[in-house]
């Protein structure tokens, strides 16, 4: 029997690709609407899911736009990866809890572009390796419970901070600083510092080759190239930051053949690797050093030496958590590389951003400003030149709920994310497995079900509470769970967060009990980007000698 093959050719091609894209289009829409647990949100299109919706706005403000239209517990379609985003602490009820057997071990999914580009599957922020994420966490905890780190913290954030003032006063009173750029430098080469012992001489590098680069020829060849050296490490350290969003997004057939971007991923790949050698050259010198310094000798007590000697006779660590054979072994030089780099990624922004947070919203609010400064008077006394210690530290209860109340208005880490590792019910919905949430604190923190008064600027909400006071924050009093967040919560709760409290308050008492600080425009709002973090990008400043 014959068969008739019909004749295929090329003016087919159309009527075909018409027929596939309606197919394509048809299961999109069938499994959207026949999805488990619907819920409202935006209908996604398909391939781009709800992203085309977000243009124009920033992700936290996106949030609380669905959040008003759709109500606490929403949808959004991230380019086929479903997110539900949760607005009501009582949503969070088991995504914060600190035992290990938690349902909630992963914050984000990783991608493969995050493997190769170096962020996943080392360090812990991007680690979902229970065992291996559990192991390089322990030695965050150590190095941050050793009482000497909070002494060498202080102690450098000082030194730098005199540094500072110096270039600060070569600018002069008159002339405009951007704090958003100088506050980058100071939280980059302090939690350089902190993390490696090595001082990277960030804010130098950018007075004499960014704000005034005629006065680089004031200094002899040397130091001049280490100021350029150390210009370059921090520009590759911003540029290797900028390409995440690259290598998160775009799949590797995207990555590597389409023009533009495969010149662009070529780039940040090379600068990776400069990088990445770089500080892996650090932790190979200290090593050596350490293994050369007579045992009799102290070490000094930076990140990196805490994590080399760590379960080794030379450990300087008090804290011991493990009797598993498994976790107390050494770490090798790349588990360390990941511990390193991340505190540096995660100690730069977010504290640089805190900051300028602090400062526009004390110089908005004078009445508070005031109050800060009773506190920096009672707690110093006249003498601004006097080294700030950690026992004074400890006394700024004041300066503390300033900066809790500016996180709860303009949190750094307004939104984080959790994963699921086994079904749960949140909401009154069972969710699956590898179901993946945002904890949208940027709304929890203003809600008046939660906060008196939640618009309203007032540290006092934090700080302690008087028998006067009885009526006026009867909401905070409560203390009710999940309704602040500035460092997360449950095992994935930031390491860093007694460190960026003490660099935030010995840097606002050194600014503060000296200068006069006045914003170039008062009516500007906030300039910040919103990705995953708000990070404050600009802040025009001028800086004079306080006026008591
Ligand atoms: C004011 C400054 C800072 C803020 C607002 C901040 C905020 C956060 C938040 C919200 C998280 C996620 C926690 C969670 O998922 O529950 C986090 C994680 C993390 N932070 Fe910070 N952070 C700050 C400073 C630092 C510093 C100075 C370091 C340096 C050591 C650091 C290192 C980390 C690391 C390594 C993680 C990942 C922890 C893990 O996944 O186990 N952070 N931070």
């Amino acid at each position: 029997m014959a068969i008739n093959i019909l004749p295929f050719g090329f003016s087919d091609i159309p009527s075909l690709l018409i027929l596939f894209i309606i197919g394509y289009v048809s299961h999109f829409y069938y499994r959207y609407f026949t999805r488990i647990n619907p819920i409202p949100g935006p209908i996604p299109l398909p391939i781009v899911g709800n992203i085309h919706q977000k243009i124009g706005y920033s992700l936290g403000e996106w949030y609380k736009l669905l959040h008003k239209q759709y109500g606490d517990m929403f949808e959004v379609n991230y380019a086929g990866q479903r997110i539900v985003v949760l607005c009501r602490p009582d949503l969070l009820e088991n995504m914060n809890t600190t035992s290990t057997k938690t349902k909630y071990p992963i914050r984000f999914n990783n991608t493969e572009g995050l493997v190769e580009y170096g962020v996943s599957a080392v360090g812990v922020g991007h680690n979902n390796v229970p065992k291996s994420w559990k192991f390089n966490r322990q030695f965050f905890t150590q190095a941050m419970l050793t009482p000497s780190f909070n002494h060498q913290a202080i102690e450098w954030t000082y030194e730098l901070w005199k540094e500072m003032e110096i270039y600060w006063n070569k600018i002069g009173e008159n002339q405009e600083l951007d704090l958003g750029k100088w506050m980058h430098r100071f939280t980059n080469e302090i939690i350089f510092n902190i993390a490696t012992g090595v001082k990277n001489n960030s804010v130098a590098a950018f007075y004499y080759t960014v704000v005034d680069p005629e006065s680089i020829k004031t200094l002899d060849k040397t130091e001049q190239a280490k100021m350029e050296y150390s210009e370059e490490f921090v520009q590759s350290i911003e540029t290797y930051m900028s390409g995440v969003g690259y290598f998160f997004v775009l799949n590797k057939f995207i990555r590597n053949n389409v023009p533009f971007f495969r010149e662009k991923i070529k780039m940040l790949l090379k600068n990776k690797e400069t990088l990445f050698n770089r500080i892996r050259k650090i932790i190979k010198e200290r090593r050596y050093e350490i293994e050369n310094t007579p045992l009799d000798q102290p070490l000094r007590h930076d990140i990196l030496t805490s994590h080399i000697t760590a379960n080794t006779p030379r450990d300087i660590n008090i804290i011991k958590h493990s009797d598993d054979v498994d976790m107390s072994r050494p770490m090798v030089d790349k588990e360390i590389f990941g511990n390193i780099f991340e505190s540096i990624i995660a100690g730069t922004d977010t504290s640089a951003s805190v900051f300028c947070f602090v400062v526009y919203f004390l110089e908005h609010h004078p009445e508070v400003k005031k109050r800060l400064r009773q506190e920096l008077d009672e707690v110093f006394g006249n003498d601004s030149t006097k080294p700030i210690t950690f026992k004074e530290i400890e006394e700024l209860h004041y300066c503390d709920a300033v900066i809790k109340e500016v996180n709860r208005h303009s949190p750094v880490a307004f939104m984080i994310g959790r994963v699921s590792s086994e079904s749960d019910n949140v909401g009154g919905c069972e969710w699956p497995k590898g179901s993946v949430f945002h904890m949208y604190f940027g709304s929890i923190m203003k809600n008046k079900n939660y906060w008196t008064d939640p618009e309203k600027f007032d540290p006092e909400r934090f700080y302690k509470v008087e028998e006067s006071d009885k009526d006026k924050y009867l909401l905070e009093k409560k203390k009710l769970k999940n309704t602040y967040s500035m460092f997360g919560g449950g095992i994935r709760m930031c390491p860093g967060r007694k460190l960026a409290i003490i660099e935030l308050k010995c840097l606002i008492a050194c600014i503060y009990r000296s200068y006069d600080v006045d914003l170039v425009d008062y009516d500007a709002p906030i300039k910040y980007e919103s990705g995953f973090i708000n990070s404050c990008r600009e802040l025009k400043v001028k800086i004079k000698p306080r006026s008591f």
